[in-house]
């Protein structure tokens, strides 16, 4: 992964980062989305990318899954001699058939990023709480 993930704000300095990973317009998610976006018209025969979105939702749908349980498989046995490469190799698969999905409904990858950035630092225990007592005062 060659994106930064720094922090908006630097929590030590209160500075922005110049590095933030919403402005940074060339990591491979984002090429990879460029590449996606521009073989979905076209010919099934020789892009795999174009035989997909031919294919439709469905297919694509049925293809993340598919690769999230692969993803599940291989972490199961990534304890064992050499199967930390599998694992990674999977993990890809997902996260190329996961950027085929969101370029379907015409989700950029930075959307997500900015999403994860969005909570950095906030506790995942806090987070659940917060939802409980908003829901408590509607
Ligand atoms: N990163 C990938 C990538 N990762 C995986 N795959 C393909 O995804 C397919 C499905 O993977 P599986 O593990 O499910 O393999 P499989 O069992 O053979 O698949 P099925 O027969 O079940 O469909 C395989 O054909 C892989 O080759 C990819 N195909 C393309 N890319 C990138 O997408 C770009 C455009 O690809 P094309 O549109 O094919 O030119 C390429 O330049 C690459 O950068």
């Amino acid at each position: 992964m060659t994106y930064d993930t720094k922090p908006i704000l630097d929590k030590a300095t209160n500075a922005s980062s110049p590095l933030d990973v919403r402005y940074t317009q060339d990591n491979i998610f984002m090429r990879l989305t460029k590449i996606i976006d521009s073989h979905k018209g076209g010919d099934p025969k020789s892009s795999y990318v174009a035989q997909l979105f031919h294919k439709g939702a469905d297919e694509i749908l049925k293809k993340v899954g598919e690769e999230a349980i692969e993803v599940v498989m291989a972490a199961k046995d990534a304890h064992l001699p050499h199967s930390r490469e599998n694992l990674i190799k999977e993990v890809a698969d997902l996260w190329f058939h996961s950027l085929i999905m969101l370029s379907y409904y015409g989700v950029k990858p930075n959307n997500v990023l900015a999403e994860l950035q969005r909570r950095e630092g906030l506790s995942g225990i806090e987070e659940k709480a917060l939802r409980k007592s908003v829901r408590a005062t509607e």
